[in-house]
């Protein structure tokens, strides 16, 4: 599976720790994330991640595209609700698209955990099916 990691600056600690975590089951996946998240993950742990643009300069946009060409078979987008964001119509265009494609979208740390668990059991096969 294609999978975006997208965590914004007080959320990139919870999406290290997550990746550490989970990097038994990410490791057979096609890894992409934005600049500066796709960084840290790239360095703290052994996983290969293909990096996009940083969010603010275009990120989120790319991964759309990605989505838009059907290239993205999940989201998984450590949200920070608490701060402003410079470029908050790239996050919401990229949520819509997520909801034009059917493309499985989380916001926070509580739902990676669900959705990472559904992975590694199998629940994405549908995805084949597209
Ligand atoms: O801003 C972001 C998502 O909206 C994340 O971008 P970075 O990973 O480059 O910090």
């Amino acid at each position: 599976m294609k999978i975006a990691l997208i965590a914004h600056d007080k959320k990139k600690e919870d999406m290290v720790n997550f990746t550490i975590a989970y990097e038994r089951i990410l490791k057979h996946h096609t890894l992409f994330a934005t600049g500066t998240t796709g960084k840290r993950i790239s360095n703290e742990t052994g996983l290969r991640v293909q990096r996009f643009q940083s969010g603010p300069l275009g990120g989120d946009q790319q991964i759309g595209s990605r989505i838009a060409d059907n290239e993205m078979d999940l989201v998984l987008f450590f949200r920070d609700p608490l701060t402003a964001q410079p470029h908050e119509p790239d996050i919401s265009a990229l949520m819509r698209l997520c909801d034009v494609y059917q493309i499985p979208l989380v916001t926070n740390l509580g739902g990676a955990e669900i959705m990472i668990r559904a992975l590694d059991a199998g629940f994405f096969d549908w995805r084949n099916l597209q």
